[in-house]
C-alpha cells in the first residue's frame, strides 16, 4: 500500500532519504527521470512526433531536463523550452543542463514559436509540488496557450499550477496523462482537478514505502497488488455457514430491483446464504429474479442475531417507520452496512446515528454524504469532514465516486484506485452494498470488507467496460464479480 504524504513532507522525506542512503539529490532526480522514461517507452514510443519539454525553475524543471537527455539519447527529436537563466534555477537543474547533449534544442521561452504539431508531445515540467502561488505572467500565458494546442500532453509529477494538497486557485496545465512520482499527490484525487490530470500513473523512484511511512500521517492509496492480503482464505472443508448468512433489508414497492441487484451481488461475492426483507407484495418478483435468495418474513426480523451481517437501505424508500429502523439498529450488535435510503433516513434524524453499531460501514455517494453531514465548499473539505464523521461515530465511511475513500474510526483514509466512469449507472451502488455485506458476513473485519468490496467493484467495472464502455449496466458488474476473484488470484 502506498502512503500519501503532504507536499511539505516530501521535501523532508527526500532530505532524510538522501542522508540515510548517501545518494545525492541529483541521483534521486535521475531515478525520477528514468522512471518516467520507462513509462514513456511503454506508452508513448509509438508516437513519432517531436518532444517539447517545458522546463520551470525548480526541481520539476530539473526532472524535465534529465528526461530530455534520456529521450534524446533514445533517438527522439527533443527541444527544451526554459523560462529562467540557470543562475536562478535549482542546483540539480543546473547540473542537468550541463549534461544535456548538444542535439537537444535549448530555447528560451521568449524565442519559442509554438510550432507544435498534433502528433508532437508536450511534457509539462514547469512546476511540481513546489508551486506556492497561482500562475501569473509568462507562466500563465504559456500554459493557457498550451492548453489550446492540439497535441499529446503529459504532466510530470503534477499538472503545473495545481498545489499538492489543496484545491487549485487560478489556472493549470491540462494534461492527457499525469505521471506522478512514488505516490499520487492528494490533490490529484480531487474531482475538481479531473479536467487537468487526465489519466494518473504512479511510478516508483526507489524510495521504499517503509521509509515513507516514517512521514505518513493517515492516508493510503490502494492498488491491485495490495488486495490479496485483505482477503480471508477458505479451505476444502469450508461449509455454507463459513461463507456467512446475511440479511439485506430494503426493496419497497417499485424499488425491489435494488434488492435484486444487492442480493445477487452478495451471492456472486461468495455469501453462503442470502436472506432479504422486502415489501410483502414484491416477494414474487424477488424470488423469480433470484431463486437462490430467501425472502424473510416478520419472524426472521425478530431474530436478527442469527445473521453474520446486515445490509440496510437499497430501494427501501424514505417512508419507513423510523422507530422500526431504530429497533433494528438497537437489536443488532455487530457491524452492518448502511446505504441509500438507510442513510437518507438517518439524515432525517441524525440523533439516530448513535444506534448504529460501532464498526459499521456507511456507503454514501457525495449527495447522500452532504445530507448526512452538511454542505462543503470543495472535495478537500469533504474529505476532512468524512474523516471527522468516521472518528466521531466510530464507523467506516465509504465516500463513493472516482477514487472512493474509506475513512476509518481511527482517522485513517484509504483511496481506491480501481473503477471508471462507466460505474456511474443505476444500481451500481446497490451492487457495492451487496458485495461489502457479503464480505462482512464471510467474517472479514469491516475495513477488509470495505477495501475488498470497493476495489473489486471497481475492477468488475473496468473488466466489464472493456467491451461495453458506456453500455455497462449494474447487472453486468454483478456478472463480472467472479472474474475479479480469478483476475486477482483469490481462491
Ligand atoms: N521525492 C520526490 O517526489 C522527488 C521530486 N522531484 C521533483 O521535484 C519537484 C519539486 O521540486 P521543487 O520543490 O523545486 O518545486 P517546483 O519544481 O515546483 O518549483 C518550485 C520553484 O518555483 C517557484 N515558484 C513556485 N510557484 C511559482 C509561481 N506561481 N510562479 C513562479 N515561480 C513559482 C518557487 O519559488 C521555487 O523556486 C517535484 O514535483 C518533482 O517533480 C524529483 O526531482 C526527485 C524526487
Ligand atoms: N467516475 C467514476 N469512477 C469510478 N467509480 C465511479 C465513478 N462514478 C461512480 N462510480 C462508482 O459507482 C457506484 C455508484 O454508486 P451510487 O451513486 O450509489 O449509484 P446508485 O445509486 O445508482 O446505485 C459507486 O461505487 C461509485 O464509487
Ligand atoms: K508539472
Amino acid at each position: 500500500m502506498l502512503s500519501i504524504i503532504s507536499g511539505d513532507d516530501v521535501k523532508k522525506l527526500d532530505a532524510a532519504f538522501i542522508k540515510a542512503t548517501g545518494i545525492s539529490s541529483w541521483d534521486l532526480m535521475e531515478n525520477a527521470a528514468k522512471a518516467f522514461f520507462a513509462w514513456y517507452q511503454s506508452k508513448f514510443m509509438g508516437v513519432m512526433g517531436k518532444v517539447f519539454v517545458f522546463s520551470g525553475p525548480g526541481n520539476n524543471g530539473g526532472d524535465g531536463i534529465a528526461i530530455a537527455r534520456l529521450l534524446a539519447e533514445s533517438g527522439k527529436t527533443v527541444s527544451v523550452i526554459f523560462f529562467q537563466e540557470k543562475e536562478f534555477c535549482s542546483k540539480d537543474y543546473t547540473l542537468n543542463i550541463e549534461k544535456l547533449p548538444s542535439k537537444v534544442n535549448l530555447i528560451h521561452i521568449s524565442d519559442f514559436n509554438f510550432e507544435i504539431d498534433e502528433n508532437d508531445v508536450v511534457l509539462d515540467c514547469i512546476f511540481g509540488i513546489g508551486i506556492n502561488r497561482p500562475l501569473e505572467g509568462s507562466y500563465l500565458e504559456v500554459i493557457e496557450r498550451l492548453n489550446k494546442t492540439q497535441c499529446h500532453k503529459v504532466s510530470i509529477d503534477i499538472p503545473s499550477g495545481i498545489p499538492s494538497d489543496e484545491i487549485l486557485q487560478g489556472k493549470a496545465f491540462k494534461a492527457d496523462h499525469t505521471v506522478t512520482f512514488q505516490f499520487p499527490k492528494l490533490s490529484l484525487l480531487f474531482p475538481e482537478h479531473s479536467e487537468f490530470t487526465g489519466n494518473i500513473h504512479v511510478v516508483d523512484i526507489g524510495i521504499p514505502d517503509f521509509f515513507i511511512q516514517n512521514f505518513h500521517k493517515d492516508k493510503f492509496f490502494l492498488r491491485r497488488e495490495d488486495i490479496r492480503k485483505f482477503h480471508k482464505k477458505f479451505n476444502p472443508f469450508s461449509h455454507k455457514g463459513d461463507f456467512g448468512r446475511i440479511m439485506l433489508i430494503g426493496g419497497s414497492v417499485g424499488k425491489v430491483g435494488a434488492m435484486v441487484l444487492s442480493s445477487k451481488a452478495a451471492l456472486r461475492t461468495g455469501s453462503g446464504l442470502v436472506h432479504v426483507q422486502i415489501a410483502e407484495s414484491e416477494r414474487f418478483i424477488m424470488q423469480t429474479a433470484v431463486p437462490e435468495v430467501m425472502v424473510a418474513g416478520a419472524e426472521e426480523i425478530k431474530r436478527l442475531d442469527v445473521f453474520d451481517a446486515l445490509g440496510i437501505g437499497p430501494g427501501w424508500g424514505t417512508e419507513v417507520d423510523l422507530s422500526f429502523y431504530c429497533s433494528i439498529l438497537k437489536r443488532y450488535h455487530k457491524p452492518l452496512v448502511i446505504d441509500a435510503d438507510g442513510l437518507n433516513l438517518l439524515s432525517k434524524k441524525p440523533e439516530n446515528l448513535k444506534y448504529v453499531p460501532k464498526g459499521s460501514i456507511l456507503t454514501p455517494h457525495i449527495r447522500e454524504f452532504q445530507r448526512l453531514a452538511g454542505e462543503v465548499k470543495d472535495h478537500k473539505e469533504r474529505l476532512d469532514k468524512a474523516r471527522s464523521f468516521a472518528l466521531e461515530h466510530g464507523v467506516y465511511l465509504v465516500l463513493k465516486g472516482a477514487f472512493t475513500s474509506i475513512s476509518t474510526p481511527n482517522g485513517e483514509q484509504y483511496f481506491n484506485s480501481s473503477g471508471n466512469q462507466y460505474l456511474a449507472t443505476a444500481g451500481s451502488g446497490d451492487v457495492l452494498t451487496g458485495m461489502i455485506a457479503s464480505f462482512l458476513g464471510q467474517g472479514y473485519l469491516p475495513l477488509n470488507a470495505a477495501i475488498c468490496g470497493v476495489f473489486q467493484h471497481g475492477l468488475a467495472g473496468e473488466m466489464t467496460a472493456l467491451d461495453k464502455r458506456r453500455g455497462v449496466i449494474a447487472s453486468d458488474i454483478i456478472d463480472t464479480i467472479p472474474a475479479t476473484f480469478v483476475d486477482l488470484d483469490i481462491e
